[in-house]
Parts: structure tokens; C-alpha cells; sequence
């Protein structure tokens, strides 16, 4: 674990002195967009153009927010339109590496060994955490972005010339609810479960606990009512939530002490995040292997022995109650 500054790198642990032992996620630095056309987008300057085989997509299969440009890659059948990139599950003192096991890649494009090279190359000089995921241009051998939130929104949008235009995970009509609904699920669980786990002081950890179950709370009852958060259609707030609830049992709940209730206690959410799962092409983008290597093994201020638990049992695959909602045509 560490960041770059200056363009070199230093082995450092996030640091929770100044506020008071909450940890602070920090702005991702990298946020050009892509567009259809190739006009810059609104606010930058620079313009990147949408194009098959442009681009390429470095994630990592335990993280939650490069998870989400998986699905959509994915769901928006652009697996021969972006290439990938899958980077080692265990983050040490090199951060993320790019040693080829258990189903990483490696660096498919450089052969880097580690990915903060693959920042320096886009920037000789960046400071900054060094994270996944990654949008590549090969073309200008630069970092478009390293904003996950940012770069759903592209890949929904801006290649549908050669993905599947029909799906739109955040249509014009609904937008006003799924902005509503990420406020709230990004704060108090996407990254309130970090708050929870890399919290150094109780009274930082009490809090964002309260908080992520405020609001687990509050998505339960709206699930009781529509089979996905803004209704009957699924949009990017659900595959939003979804990487941090398949995440949940398996290692939040354990390993960052998320322990009031597990997801399996919760009828609604439970058999929404199997719905979601069930959704055809999702499976094969959860990897549970690399995200309980990674956590626990990665961890070595919350788990120093580094012992990767056998438990639980959990099945995604298992049938769940959601028909019981219309779903849109
Ligand atoms: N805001 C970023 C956050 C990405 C992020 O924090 N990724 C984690 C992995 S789950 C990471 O690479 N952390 C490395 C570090 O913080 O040094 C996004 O949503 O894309």
C-alpha cells in the first residue's frame, strides 16, 4: 500500500491522523470523458474519441468500484471494444502488481510489474493514490480516467456504435432518482464500509457503522416496494450497490466489522443482490477468491496473521423472490 509523489513511489498506509481516525477517500485525479464524437466534453479541454479498440481498462477483480466497469463492459457487450487488464489481487508494498495468477493477466499492454509505473507513464510527476480502475488511450498512451463513477457513465454512453445501445443504465427519465440514490448508497455503504473498516479511533468506526445501517435500513423498505432502487428497471444505482453487497458477507461483515447484520438477514436485499447476480454475464464478473485474498491478505493493520477465512457458505446462484415485482418490457 502507498502512493506516488512526485512520480516516485513510497510505501505508506493511509493516514487517519488529521481527522480524527475517519478515513478520507481521496478525489480521483484522472477525469477526462470520452465521447461519441470526439468534442471535449463539458468543463475540459481535452477530447478523446470514442473508437473500437482504443481503449483499455485496467481493474482489479476484488475492488468494488473497478467491479462496476467490469458489468458494464460487460452488459454493454463491449469485451472486443475495450481490452483488459487484471492486476493481482495482493496489494502490498508495491500496491498493485501485476503478477499473473489466479486468473490476473498481468499488464497485457507494457508488461509493467507494477501499476503505479502505468501512472507515471501518463504523468512522470503525478502525486496521488495510484488506483484501479483505470481507463487507458492507447492511442495517446495516457490516463483518460480513474474515476469508476465517471467511467460507467462512458461506457453506458459513448460506444453504443459497436456495443448494445438498447441498454441504458441511466436514462434521461430517471436520472433525478439514481443521482438521489448514489448520494446516498456512495457515503453511508460504497465507501461507508471503508469508513467502518479503516477507521482508527471508535468514535469514527461508531459512525459510519450507524450510518451504513441507517441506510441499509432505508434500501431495504424501498425494495419492498420496486424490484429495483428507482423502480422497475435496472440502472447504474443497482449495479452501484450491487459490488458493495456481494462483497458484504463474505468479507465487510468480518473483516471491517460491518457486523450489526449480515445481507442474508435482510429478505429484500438479500434476494435483490441474487436477482442482480442471476442477471446473464454478471456471474462471470465476481470473483470471490480474489476479493477474500485480497482483503484479508492485503490488510496487514486489520489482519496481521493474513489468513484468508473458509466461511461462509453463501449461494448467488440460489433462487430469489423478485418476480414477484412487474419488470418493465
Ligand atoms: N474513486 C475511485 C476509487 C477507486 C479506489 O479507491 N480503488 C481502490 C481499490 S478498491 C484502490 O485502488 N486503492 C489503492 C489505494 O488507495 O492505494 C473510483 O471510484 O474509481
Amino acid at each position: 500500500m502507498g502512493l506516488l509523489v512526485d512520480g516516485q513511489w513510497q510505501d505508506k498506509w493511509y493516514d487517519t491522523k488529521k481527522s480524527g481516525g475517519r478515513f478520507e477517500r481521496s478525489e480521483s485525479r484522472f477525469r477526462d470523458w470520452i465521447t461519441r464524437d470526439g468534442q471535449p466534453a463539458e468543463g475540459r479541454t481535452r477530447a478523446f474519441r470514442a473508437e473500437p479498440g482504443r481503449y483499455h481498462l485496467y481493474v482489479s477483480l476484488a475492488c468494488p468500484w473497478a467491479h462496476r466497469t467490469l458489468i458494464f463492459r460487460k452488459l454493454k457487450k463491449l469485451e472486443d471494444v475495450i481490452s483488459l487488464s487484471v492486476v493481482d489481487h495482493f496489494m502490498g508494498e508495491n500496491g498493485w502488481t501485476f503478477k499473473e495468477r489466479d486468473g490476473s493477466t498481468g499488464d497485457t499492454l507494457y508488461g509493467f510489474d507494477y501499476l503505479h509505473q502505468l501512472y507515471t507513464k501518463a504523468d512522470g510527476t503525478y502525486s496521488g493514490r495510484v488506483t484501479v480502475p483505470v481507463l487507458w488511450d492507447k492511442q495517446e498512451e495516457t490516463i483518460v480516467s480513474n474515476e469508476s463513477s465517471e467511467i460507467i457513465r462512458m461506457l453506458n454512453g459513448a460506444f453504443d456504435e459497436w456495443g448494445d445501445a438498447s441498454l441504458d443504465f441511466y436514462p434521461e427519465g430517471l436520472r433525478k432518482d439514481i443521482d438521489a440514490w448514489n448520494d446516498r448508497v456512495y457515503g453511508a455503504i460504497n465507501n461507508g464500509v471503508y469508513r467502518c473498516g479503516f477507521a482508527t479511533t471508535q468514535e469514527a468506526y461508531e459512525e459510519a457503522f450507524d450510518e451504513l445501517f441507517g441506510a441499509l435500513d432505508a434500501v431495504e423498505e424501498q425494495l419492498g416496494r420496486s424490484r429495483y432502487l428507482a423502480g422497475d428497471v435496472v440502472t447504474e444505482a443497482d449495479w452501484r450497490l450491487f459490488t458493495t453487497l456481494v462483497r458484504f458477507d463474505p468479507v465487510y461483515y468480518g473483516h471491517f466489522k460491518c457486523n450489526l447484520r449480515r445481507i442474508a438477514d435482510y429478505p429484500n436485499l438479500s434476494n435483490y443482490t441474487r436477482d442482480l447476480y442471476q442477471v446473464p454475464g454478471v456471474a462471470e464478473t465476481v470473483n470471490l477468491f480474489h476479493i477474500k485474498h485480497h482483503y484479508y491478505g492485503s490488510h496487514a493493520t486489520i489482519n496481521p496473521t493474513r489468513i484468508v477465512p473458509r466461511g461462509p457458505l453463501i449461494d448467488y446462484a440460489a433462487p430469489h423472490d423478485r418476480d414477484r415485482f412487474a419488470r418493465a418490457a
